[in-house]
């Protein structure tokens, strides 16, 4: 499913117009209609409902479900909260079709009557404004916006809530809280800002007949299990250990000997054929207990020679002394392995941006944005603000794949390519998550062609063995990365098993 800003999606609309000939008023018809009928899970025939009708084509849209939740025989006061004049276009040709059905509207004259109106009501519709809100919100929205909040009411939001804007980029704004929000034919960027997604309550997408095909392609799009599961390499029955990788850990120390162990077995949980570690001496007996399959090689003290593995991950409780940053330094300007850098390695990888611009061998970055701030010179606060901008600008200027760890996580290619997964929960959010993602990660990159791919499966694989966990048996409280490592077992399991059944219905 495509991510798009505020922009590309006018630019789709006017290519619906060009190529389709699809109008506004048709296209804002079937806005109507799908989003009423998205939302009619979240109403009864016996809520009195609110519709807010705004200024532009979001309120467009709210005559349109206002007229269909009236023919369906809803309970229903629309409210336009402008004055006539500003409706136009397409919402004034919809506001007529509303008035030229029989059904009432009432105009916004004092907030005293929308607030006995609210106070009455069970369920609000915000259709103020969607994509086209600049800065924050004037009057009489922001007031409007206030008293919804404030009210016990289901509040349903069309699009975006009045007030999110739909980029990245903007932290200071007033909003309408949505429980629920049913976005228009596909997710704008800010559904996936930490700052702002709270305001989208649960959200699903509906589909208004845009001319798919022909759309501009933006290169960004939400990663999801359907997508894993056409794109997930199959285990081959004549394969052998060698087919699926072999792949070395290079990290852990006495002090952190757990980070390889997670990162080593959850690679091998995924699929890896073979992992070796290279890892501190002293902390191999400590290691060697949780990861039996798992081989051992000398570090002595040297830079491990990565000639002839398919993959190398590096950096998981390494320590950040300056000798371990001449190795990523080596690392990066000599092996002409993949490499995938993660945690310490990534805290002394700052020193080596130079070389990696140089390296022409993928390298993937993993970063949280605590560790992606301290890569770039910016604050974590500036990295949450436009994650999206500044990951691309990294992974292009460096020409690296880069997975910003977070509620929303997104992978960026060398070439600006955009991927977003929203798997997972705040369970992930301990020690040792990241040690088993990278080990998952080093386990796709080794047996799947596109990168893009192997790091997006990876990513959903991680997160959904963690949301398959806390539906049954965990809780968001008790969860640990480990427990994700065993979890695989089922993910991949499901995975294999929903397409035995899909084969199995095929003649
Ligand atoms: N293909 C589609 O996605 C379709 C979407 N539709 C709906 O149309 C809106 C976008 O419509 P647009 O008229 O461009 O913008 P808005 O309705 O969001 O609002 C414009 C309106 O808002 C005023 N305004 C801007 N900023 C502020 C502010 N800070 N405070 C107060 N007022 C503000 C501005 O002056 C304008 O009057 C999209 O979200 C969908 O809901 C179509 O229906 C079908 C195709
Ligand atoms: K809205």
């Amino acid at each position: 499913m495509d991510i798009v800003t505020a922009q590309e999606m006018y630019e789709r609309d006017q290519t619906a117009l060009e190529v389709a000939g699809l109008e506004g008023k048709w296209l804002m018809e079937n806005a109507g209609r799908a989003v009423t009928y998205d939302l009619l899970a979240h109403i009864h025939k016996e809520h009195r409902i609110v519709v807010l009708i705004g200024a532009g084509n979001n309120g467009g849209d709210g005559f349109v479900i206002a007229r269909t939740l009236l023919n369906l025989g809803y309970d229903v006061e629309a409210w336009q909260v402008v004055p006539d004049a500003k409706i136009t276009g397409d919402a004034e040709a919809h506001k007529r079709i509303f008035q030229a059905s029989g059904h009432p509207y009432r105009r916004l004259k004092s907030l005293e009557d929308l607030n006995t109106s609210l106070c009455r009501a069970d369920v609000c519709i915000d259709a103020m404004l969607g994509i086209g809100v600049k800065g924050r919100l004037r009057e009489p929205y922001a007031d409007i916006v206030r008293l919804c909040n404030e009210k016990a009411v289901m509040r349903l939001a069309v699009d975006l809530p009045t007030g999110v804007p739909a980029d990245e980029g903007e932290k200071d704004f007033e909003a309408f809280e949505a429980h629920y929000t049913s976005i228009i034919e596909a997710p704008k960027l800010s559904l996936f800002l930490q700052h702002a997604q709270p305001f989208y309550g649960k959200w699903s997408v509906v589909e208004i007949g845009l001319p798919v095909k022909q759309l501009p392609d933006h290169r960004r799009r939400l990663w999801e299990i359907a997508d894993v599961k056409k794109t997930l390499t199959n285990r081959d029955a004549y394969s052998h250990k060698g087919s699926h990788g072999k792949g070395l850990v290079i990290g852990g120390s006495r002090q952190m000997p757990g980070s390889v162990a997670m990162t080593a077995r959850a690679a091998l949980r995924s699929g890896a054929g073979l992992i070796a570690i290279s890892t501190d001496p002293g902390a191999i007996s400590s290691i060697s207990p949780f990861i039996q399959e798992a081989t051992f090689v000398e570090g002595g003290g040297q830079v491990p020679d990565v000639s002839g593995y398919d993959g190398v991950a590096v950096g998981m409780g390494m320590g950040r002394e300056s000798l371990r940053g001449e190795w990523i330094e080596r690392l990066v300007c000599e092996s002409k392995t993949p490499l995938l850098i993660d945690a310490d390695g990534l805290y002394l990888l700052k020193n080596s941006l130079d070389a990696l611009k140089q390296r022409e061998i993928p390298t993937v970055l993993t970063p949280h944005p605590g560790e992606f701030a301290h890569l770039t010179g910016l604050s974590i606060g500036e990295i949450l603000q436009s994650p999206f901008s500044h990951s691309k600008d990294f992974a292009e200027r460096y020409g690296v794949y880069l997975v910003l760890k977070g509620p929303s996580t997104i992978i960026t290619g060398p070439d600006g390519e955009q991927r977003v997964d929203v798997s997972g929960n705040s369970g992930l959010a301990k020690g040792g998550s990241g040690d088993v993602l990278s080990g998952i990660l080093l386990s796709m990159m080794m047996q799947t062609d596109c990168l893009m791919d192997a790091l997006s499966n990876g990513c959903v694989l991680h997160g959904f063995t963690a949301d398959l966990l806390v539906q049954d048996g965990h809780s968001k409280v008790d969860l640990l990365a480990s427990d994700v490592i065993e979890g695989l077992s089922r993910t991949f399991r499901t995975l294999s098993s929903s397409s035995i059944s899909l084969r199995s219905l095929c003649p």
